[in-house]
């Protein structure tokens, strides 16, 4: 567990305390993806360099597991950090070492001396990012893609408990960025890690986090599970980047409806609802009519979803609103 207990950060600018963080508090369980979605500038990398203390807090505490990280005198605190990987969205990576030498750079920083014992944790750690036939080359030899999965390597070679992830996807193309997401996935169910991602596109936080927060100039403005989040916003920022999320035709609200007769209503199915006939049974049942004004079927994480937005039309909507709602679908009116 990371817990933030009363935090707030200000950076000193000429002289003056500027904040960047609003006090909050926020837990992070062990083993989850945590998300922070925010705009330029909102606090994002300060946030996650709270958790290593590359930055310090002006204010409260931060405990990771038992330890008080913001108490711990330096050695302590060197011990500490080495069980935190992070990742950087320009990678970071020494241009003048091969790959395996950049993996195996933490390890040596860290002390250790049996090279064999170092050069097999590397070659372990290549093979599972699926780089071990590019350990000789040096990063300037590598796609983007490739270079973040060494940066990953390098992060995991003290074997952490958490990993920080700081906008690792944003120099990456969209097919690029969905192959390093699966991978950041599959090391989060295989090694059971914590982790912290940062990044400004909610489409990231869709794909592989549990939970997200939304920061907004220093503030977080809403925090909660994902589907929670990403079905139900509710602070204007949310909103917007869960929209630019939507292809234009799917984010329903931005569609003019004044013209459309019926009561215009979202529905949102979740999980196994997502496949089940509910809607053709209840307006049959019900004899409403109903007009499909835009709708989608996606995923968040592994969990399927469905988003409808209907004009539905009927002497018993208000009937067939409560038939859905019981079978478990989530029913929203946008305007009537
Ligand atoms: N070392 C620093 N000294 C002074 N101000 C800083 C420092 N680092 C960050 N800030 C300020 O703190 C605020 C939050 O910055 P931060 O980098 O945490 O935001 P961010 O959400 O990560 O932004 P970006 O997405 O652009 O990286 C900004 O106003 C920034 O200018």
């Amino acid at each position: 567990m990371i817990r933030f207990i009363d935090v707030h950060k200000s950076y000193r600018v000429e002289g003056k305390d500027v904040p960047a963080l609003e006090p909050f508090s926020l837990e992070i369980a062990d083993g989850e993806v945590f998300g922070i979605i925010g705009h330029s500038g909102a606090g994002k990398s300060t946030l996650v360099r709270l958790i290593n203390l590359l930055e310090r807090p002006t204010g409260g505490r931060i405990l990771v597991g038992d330890t008080d990280i913001t108490a711990l005198s330096d050695a302590p605190l060197r011990a500490a950090r080495q069980r935190i990987g992070m990742i950087f969205q320009h990678f970071n990576l020494l241009a003048s070492q091969t790959v395996v030498e950049n993996v195996a750079f933490p390890l040596r920083l860290a002390g250790d001396k049996d090279t064999k014992a170092i050069r097999a944790r590397a070659d372990e750690l290549l093979q599972h990012v699926g780089l071990s036939v590019h350990a000789n080359k040096y990063p300037s030899q590598l796609s983007g893609g490739q270079k973040q999965r060494v940066g990953i390597a390098r992060a995991l070679a003290n074997h952490p408990s958490i990993l920080l992830c700081d906008e690792a996807t944003s120099a990456l193309d969209p097919q690029t960025t969905a192959s390093v997401l699966d991978l950041l996935a599959q090391i989060n169910r295989e090694l059971k890690l914590t982790i912290v991602l940062i990044t400004h596109e909610m489409d990231v936080v869709r794909r592989v986090c549990d939970r997200v927060a939304v920061l907004d100039t220093g503030r977080i403005v809403e925090h909660g599970a994902v589907a929670d989040v990403f079905l139900h916003p509710k602070h204007p920022t949310t909103r917007r980047f869960v929209n630019e999320a939507l292809p234009e035709e799917a984010a329903g609200e931005r569609l003019p409806y004044e013209h459309v007769p019926g009561r215009i209503m979202r529905l949102s199915f979740r999980g196994e609802a997502t496949w089940s006939p509910t809607l053709g049974r209840v307006t049959r049942e019900t004899g409403v009519d109903f007009n499909i004004l835009a709708g989608r079927i996606d995923r968040i994480k592994d969990l399927p979803y469905g988003q409808l937005t209907l004009a539905m039309q009927g002497a018993n909507v208000d009937a067939a609103l409560r038939a859905l709602r019981e079978a478990g679908i989530e029913v929203e009116e946008l305007a009537r």
